[in-house]
């Protein structure tokens, strides 16, 4: 069942396009990332959402209502729509306690009650209640604002890049907590990210959004195997780009003989990202391999460079483990997994 459909979104400011006929649409319960590069739309595709901005064009539909029609919509504080922002917004002169029942409705019942089991449900110690803000960690008070924007029970919780200030090992944690938090209560999320392994990790539907524009949406794995095209592969993840000839499902190409997905025939360009390509030192010949011309070494992922033989074609950068790893001037074999991707 779709909670949330947006439906052909625009908004301009003076000359430039933040969005631009944007159709999206939310399934109740699901998780969803919306990415893109700098200024692709992001914040202003989840402040209409919110309701702290207005489309010029399209409509929000949301749980059966229509909470927008262009420049006519209802208020954010009536929509229902929980939102984490990226510094967690906390009321730094309210305790920990007080910040989480700001939200809930004036003289509500279990008040202690309700704001302990808040704090157990994102995995707070009970005495973390009566500290200020600054009495926490990073990570600490974006589970606070998390807390806080449940208190007020909403269907939907936006995200707005809430790990963003969290180092790696922190932000990794955080992002799985809220996301089990989020399904435990059966809350729909939409969040907003600069990390596209954030996004594919956290998601069942990645949007990736450039200049205003929806450019593709769908299952992770399909948006990071199958992108629609070029900008977007690249913009996902490293990616080995090859011109080729299609034919009866498989690309002749500087790698030899390679499955391909889609029914496309003729000249293409194919896409196969890096960890597809299984690097061996053994066994290696001109026809099935290429020569290595650098070597990065970075611990459990190591970073290496081969040139494809007969090709003009620019060394190709490929992932594999520190162990067996290849030396510059070492012929290698490549084996391909799983198909190639056909841009059409
Ligand atoms: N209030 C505003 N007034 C004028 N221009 C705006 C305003 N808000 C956003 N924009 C412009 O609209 C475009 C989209 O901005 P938006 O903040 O939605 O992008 P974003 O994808 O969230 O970017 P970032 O990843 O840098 O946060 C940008 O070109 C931005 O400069």
């Amino acid at each position: 069942m779709t909670l949330l459909d947006l439906e052909n979104i625009s908004r301009r400011y003076g000359p430039v396009r933040a969005l631009d006929g944007v159709n999206l649409s939310v399934a109740t319960g699901s998780r969803t990332a919306v990415v893109g590069p700098s200024g692709s739309g992001k914040t202003t595709l989840l402040r209409i959402i919110a309701g702290f901005e207005l489309p010029d064009t399209g409509r929000v539909r949301f749980d059966g209502a229509l909470l927008a029609d262009g420049p006519a919509g209802v208020p954010a504080h009536k929509r229902g729509i929980g939102i984490v922002s990226q510094d967690g917004a906390l009321f730094p002169h309210l305790s920990v306690a007080d910040n989480i029942a700001f939200g809930f409705e004036r003289g509500a019942p279990d008040r202690e009650k309700r704001i302990e089991s808040l704090l157990e449900m994102v995995e707070l110690e009970a005495a973390m209640a009566t500290r200020r803000p600054h009495q926490l960690s990073g990570g600490q008070q974006q589970r606070v604002a998390l807390a806080r924007a449940l208190g007020r029970r909403p269907k939907l919780m936006l995200l707005d890049e809430p790990f963003s200030a969290l180092d790696t090992s922190l932000r990794e944690n955080m992002r799985k907590a809220v996301a089990r938090v989020l399904q435990a209560a059966g809350i729909t999320a939409i969040l907003v990210t600069h990390d596209q392994t954030e996004a594919l990790s956290f998601a069942d539907q990645v949007a990736v959004l450039r200049e205003g524009r929806l450019v593709q949406a769908g299952p992770p794995q399909a948006i990071y195997h199958q992108p629609r095209d070029r900008e977007t592969a690249l913009f996902l993840g490293d990616a080995v780009l090859l011109p080729a000839i299609i034919k009866n499902g498989f690309a002749d190409c500087a790698l030899g003989r390679v499955a391909v997905d889609g029914d496309h025939a003729g000249k293409a360009e194919i896409m196969l990202r890096p960890e597809q390509i299984r690097v061996a030192v053994d066994g290696a010949t001109p026809q099935n391999g290429g020569r290595v011309v650098d070597v990065q070494f970075g611990g459990a992922v190591c970073t290496i460079s081969v040139a494809l033989a007969d090709t003009a074609l620019p060394p190709i950068v490929l992932k594999t483990s520190s162990v067996a790893l290849p030396s510059p001037g070492n012929l290698v074999r490549l084996d391909v997994a799983g198909k190639a991707h056909v841009f059409a």
